[in-house]
């Protein structure tokens, strides 16, 4: 199909809505539809179904097409198209808790909330605007599914309080940071630190903030249950291989990974490393039957490693908290501990490379690299500069494979020590 024009593109858009129409309609589920402001979840996530596909294909071309007829230069506007403006005020002056299943009006919220009526009307109606509660009638507003989320679910809240208050600002800052530290790699050079008036990175900062370090942490340990994190992904999709293996979680946390993977595969041994107080809380919450079967252990990832010869050194979401100049460090901090052979396996995101998926798709990971830069001159890593930054430590790491269960935020980078 011809898709250089406007009717073969809305062809193409109207072919696979008509498809995901009647994958529903055989599964018996309803099609979206704006009652009450926005529909609830597509339920498209079903193993059997071919509606997750769909879907994605579709918020692919609907975003080129919408761009086609943007004006240019409202697509590289200051003026930020999203929620984002009235979400964090609404999410701050407890709007979301305070907000009555059957819906209300600006009048009794605000005085609930103790604010004017202009203050509540302005937030609210900016949010509708993009499907975060309704306005059913003047001056009387009800949920969305989007609003309802966040109503219902305080770990979503708190990930608007540090995305919007600690990490866009940051990100808003960059321009800043590299006017002070050209190229810099240093995590307190970023921008984040610049935000925030201090020389330290972010998370010794926020270590004399406890209370802004709790909602951070509490928003961490949310993101990470998200589906698309489930451990099971690594878990089910790696070959570990069978007889008695060892894994050494480098940054493991607490060891949720290191349990999923016990759990599942009952030969395996595994040490979890992380700093002291991480480890603690880990070995805390270990169950007695995996006692023995996962071990912890304190240890800065950049000082040597200090188990050797086990068959598998796993780093999952780790690198991409750090520039290259200290991704590099912790990759050269485990060779005196590996012998051929041994594998080490990235599980963190990889960035599509150029032309290889949808500009949508390309632009969810382009934003996370934006974030990560924003908070400690981090990055994100497309698959190139993930086997630049593998030779760059030592061309003796070989990437072997990099491959990503369809559902999974991050993918599997396998690496065959070859020293
Ligand atoms: C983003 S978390 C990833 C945790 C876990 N691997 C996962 O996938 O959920 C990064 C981890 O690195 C740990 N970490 C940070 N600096 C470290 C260091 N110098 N040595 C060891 N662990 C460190 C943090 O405590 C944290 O648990």
């Amino acid at each position: 199909m011809d898709r250089s024009n406007l009717i073969g593109r809305a062809t193409e858009i109207a072919d696979i809505a008509r498809n995901l129409a009647d994958e529903l309609a055989r599964r018996g589920l309803p099609e979206p539809s704006f009652a009450n402001g926005l529909p609830g979840a597509l339920q498209s996530d079903a193993p059997d179904s071919d509606a997750l596909a769909a879907r994605v294909k579709l918020l692919g071309l609907l975003d080129e097409f919408k761009d086609l007829l943007t004006e240019p230069a409202l697509l590289c506007s200051p003026e930020l198209r999203n929620p984002s403006m009235s979400t964090l005020a609404l999410v701050r002056v407890g709007v979301f808790e305070n907000f009555p299943n059957e819906g209300c009006s600006v009048q009794d919220l605000a005085r609930k909330l103790n604010l004017s009526d202009n203050v509540v009307r302005r937030l609210l109606s900016h949010a509708a605007t993009y499907r975060v509660f309704f306005q059913a009638r003047p001056d009387f507003f009800v949920h969305t599914a989007s609003s309802r989320v966040l109503s219902e679910n305080e770990g979503m809240r708190n990930w608007i309080l540090i995305g919007l208050g600690e990490t866009m600002p940051g990100t808003f800052r960059i321009a800043d940071a590299l006017a002070k530290n050209p190229n810099s790699e240093e995590p307190q050079h970023s921008g984040w630190s610049v935000q925030n008036g201090t020389d330290l990175p972010i998370f010794q900062a926020l270590a004399d903030m406890p209370q802004r370090a709790s909602v951070f942490a509490k928003a961490m340990m949310w993101l990470a249950q998200l589906p698309g994190f489930s451990p099971q992904y690594l878990v089910e999709n790696f070959p570990w291989g069978s007889g008695d293996i060892t894994v050494v979680d480098v940054g493991g946390g607490m060891g949720h990974i290191a349990r999923a993977l016990a759990a599942h595969n009952p030969t395996v041994q595994c040490i979890v490393q992380d700093r002291a107080e991480t480890i603690a809380q880990g070995e805390n919450i270990l169950s007695a039957e995996l006692q023995g079967r996962v071990r912890f252990q304190a240890h800065d990832f950049f000082e040597e490693q200090p188990v050797h010869g086990a068959d598998v050194y796993l780093l999952r979401h780790v690198l991409h908290d750090w520039s290259n100049k200290y991704a590099r460090k912790i990759l050269q901090a485990l060779i005196p501990a590996l012998k051929p052979g041994t594998k080490i396996v990235l599980n963190d995101r990889v960035v599509p490379g150029y032309g290889e998926t949808s500009n949508l798709a390309e632009r969810e990971a382009r934003d996370y690299d934006m974030y990560m830069w924003g908070l400690q001159n981090a990055q994100e890593r497309t698959r190139n500069d993930w086997d630049t930054l593998l030779r760059d430590a030592d061309p003796r790491f070989k990437l072997t494979r990099v491959s990503k269960p369809s559902k999974s935020y991050l993918a599997i980078i396998e690496v065959v020590w070859e020293g």
